[in-house]
């Protein structure tokens, strides 16, 4: 079974990074005190296995990551400094993928994050990773 379609609540996200802009478009979704980012997987994300390529899974993963922890640092810059991604699953064109994110630890100049991919509230892909804020 495949989604193929926006879940409600999801909004564009609009990034700065062309990069962003070039593997989009993204979604998001208000979450308590965080967000929930998602994107509806095409026929133009998959591998030659027909399954959504990894280094996909990972470039969305790292940018909602990345906002997810802009935000809890105030809006001051960050970069990833690692990003430790297991795939435990595989997703499909017409799949919609979302994020799960915890932040584990706020330092004085690193953050931990463990976050994960689900599809259909399945967990897709594990991972950890640390965000430097720069300058600190
Ligand atoms: C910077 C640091 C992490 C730590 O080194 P330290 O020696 O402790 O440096 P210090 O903290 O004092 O900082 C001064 C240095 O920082 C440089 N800089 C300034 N602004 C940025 C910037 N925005 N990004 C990167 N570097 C920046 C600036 O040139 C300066 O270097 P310089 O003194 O001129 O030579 C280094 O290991 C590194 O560049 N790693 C690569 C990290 C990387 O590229 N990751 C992948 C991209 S992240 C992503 O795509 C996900 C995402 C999405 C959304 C939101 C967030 C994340």
């Amino acid at each position: 079974m495949t989604s193929s379609s926006i879940p409600e609540g999801f909004l564009p996200f609009a990034s700065r990074g062309r990069f962003t802009e070039k593997i989009g478009p993204l979604y998001y979704k208000p979450d308590g005190d965080s967000i929930i980012y998602g994107f509806l997987a095409e026929e133009g994300h998959t591998n030659g296995n027909g399954v959504i390529h990894g280094g996909m899974l990972i470039s969305f993963l790292d940018e909602a990551l990345g906002q997810i922890i802009w935000r809890a640092l105030d809006k001051q810059r960050c970069a990833t400094i690692s990003l430790n991604c297991n795939f435990v699953a595989s997703a499909k064109p017409g799949d919609w993928i979302e994020t799960r994110a915890e932040i584990s630890r706020k330092g004085m100049a690193v953050v931990f994050v463990r976050g994960e991919l689900q599809v259909r509230g399945e967990r897709i892909l594990a991972a950890d990773g640390i965000w430097k804020i720069i300058g600190k």
